[in-house]
């Protein structure tokens, strides 16, 4: 039988209903849909983030009086521009060649409405891509691949893998920190215990999963 959602997530994304599924709670999906207009140069890109996570939130708490509403918002920040999501090849050409071989930070800004709180937090990740060459950015836009995806790349693309490290939480850069998920629930009130075994193992780098997994000996804290 179908658990009764006690959450909504306000959003489209197919990797953030993922990565929120693993957390154990139940929850209703119904994008937020609105417009999403990026400031081409702020200095205040976690600003512009949590702006439109909160947006997202409030836009679809309207409908759900009664459960709390999550929503995110993933922008992706060069020498202080601010890449979303790309709207033709030559921004995804552009964009992919902007970020080749260098370091950039991913944010994510996730909201959390209840009736009329809301509740914001927002987390960074350092990425440096590797020196793919034109032929693979090509090869990624004729499969259209850049154009659901803020920067105009995926970390988790197997076919592209153009991330050649990176410094904080895997998951907020495909979209959802569980860190920061995980506290501003509880701070709405919904406790999430996630099974361990569930919890993405590149995710080891939010604290909180890391004190997750510790507690049940999963972490060897090596
Ligand atoms: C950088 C990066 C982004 N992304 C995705 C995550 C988000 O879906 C998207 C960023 O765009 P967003 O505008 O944050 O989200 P969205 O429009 O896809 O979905 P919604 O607003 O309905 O929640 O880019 C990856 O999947 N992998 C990556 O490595």
């Amino acid at each position: 039988m179908r658990r009764a959602p006690v959450l909504v997530l306000a959003s489209a994304s197919p990797r953030r209903r993922e990565l929120l599924g693993r957390l154990g709670v139940a929850f209703d999906v119904d994008p937020a849909g609105i417009p999403e207009e990026l400031p081409a140069q702020d200095s205040r890109a976690e600003r512009v983030a949590r702006r439109l996570a909160r947006a997202k939130a409030l836009a679809v708490a309207a409908r759900y009086p009664a459960l709390p509403v999550l929503a995110a918002d993933t922008v992706v920040v060069r020498s202080g521009r601010l890449l979303s999501k790309p709207v033709d090849e030559a921004e995804a050409w552009s964009m992919l060649r902007e970020l080749r071989g260098r370091w950039h930070r991913v944010i994510t800004a996730v909201a959390v409405a209840r009736g009329r709180r809301i509740w914001v937090g927002h987390a960074v990740t350092w990425v440096r891509m590797r020196e793919y060459s034109d032929h693979e950015i090509a090869a990624s836009i004729a499969r259209g691949d850049p154009f659901d995806k803020a920067g105009a790349y995926a970390i988790q693309d197997e076919r592209f893998h153009p991330v050649a490290e990176y410094r904080g939480c895997y998951c907020n850069v495909v979209g959802l920190p569980l860190g920061t998920v995980i506290d501003l629930l509880r701070r709405a009130g919904i406790a999430v215990c996630p099974s361990p075994e569930r919890l993405p193992p590149e995710c080891t780098c939010c604290p909180l999963l890391a004190s997750v997994r510790s507690r049940r000996g999963l972490d060897t804290g090596s």
